[in-house]
């Protein structure tokens, strides 16, 4: 579904990321952790075409979008969300999913500002889809409120729904649990598994509450300063030195 061969990013003299490559498997739900500053949002920036890497390839269903503009990359199928919540806040919540529709919208802004039948046909479809989303996500009764006015766990569902509107093949979670209280962040891992299963996706999330990542991920790829250091299933990636050492220091080797 998703191929990183050898990615390699900098920003000036710092290697942000180096040399990484990745494979995510259709349905896969996978993880992409390691300490901050690791490379993890950049990698995620370079998927989405936000970057350009400096070398290597990204392959998405075998297309090389390595090169490709964000608008290109979304409108392939990859989605995403963002480590800082980004939603339109004085929009109302049905609002922000119909902008993201609209990215698809076939009629030209002539037939919008004429009212043309086309138009209002697919504005219409729009809106019905678009309170389908909310309701797969359990939005869909604050559709008309303001999206700063909800709490910040729906905030995050919202910004989800958005991104579901595009119609990806693949999402890309950026610290979805960020923020969230042990409830809220339960509720969240549930969510993460059903969208899954009923929108056919693959996802990819960044990650740093733990419970989460070994909780839902079937895979997890470590990064450190840029390297991807460990790759595996939640067990294998719980138990391995490298990953313990870049999370706690290389004094772990002697504590343990
Ligand atoms: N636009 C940029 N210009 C310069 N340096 C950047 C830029 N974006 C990221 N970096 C640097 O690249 C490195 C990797 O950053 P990145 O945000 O990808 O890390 P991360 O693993 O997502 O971290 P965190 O978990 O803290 O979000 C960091 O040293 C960061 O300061």
């Amino acid at each position: 579904m998703l191929r990183l061969d050898r990615v390699t990013k900098k920003f000036g003299g710092l290697v942000a990321v180096n040399n990484v490559s990745l494979e995510l498997e259709q349905g896969q739900l996978a993880g992409l952790i390691g300490p901050n500053g690791a490379g993890k949002t950049t990698i995620f920036n370079v998927i989405t075409g936000v970057y350009r890497a400096d070398s290597g390839k990204v392959y998405f269903m075998g297309i090389d979008v390595t090169k490709k503009k964000p608008h290109e990359i979304a409108a392939l199928g990859i989605a995403r969300t963002f480590q800082n919540i980004k939603l339109f806040h004085r929009m109302s919540v049905l609002d922000n999913v119909r902008v993201a529709c609209h990215f698809r919208l076939k009629a030209s802004v002539f037939s919008a500002v004429l009212d043309l039948p086309k138009y209002a046909r697919e504005e219409r479809e729009m809106t019905k889809e678009s309170l389908d989303l909310l309701e797969a996500v359990g939005l869909k009764q604050l559709a008309n409120e303001s999206a700063a006015s909800l709490p910040y766990g729906y905030q995050r569902k919202l910004e989800i729904a958005r991104a579901l509107a595009t119609r990806p093949r693949i999402l890309l979670l950026d610290e979805p649990a960020a923020g969230m209280n042990p409830e809220e962040t339960a509720e969240l891992m549930r969510f993460i598994k059903r969208i899954r299963d009923e929108f056919g996706l693959t996802i990819l999330l960044i990650e740093h509450d733990m419970k989460v990542v070994m909780g839902i991920c079937e895979k997890i790829t470590v990064l450190d300063h840029g390297c991807v250091i460990a790759e595996g299933s939640p067990k294998e990636i719980q138990n391995n030195p490298e990953v313990i050492k870049a999370y706690l220091g290389s004094g772990a080797y002697a504590r343990s």
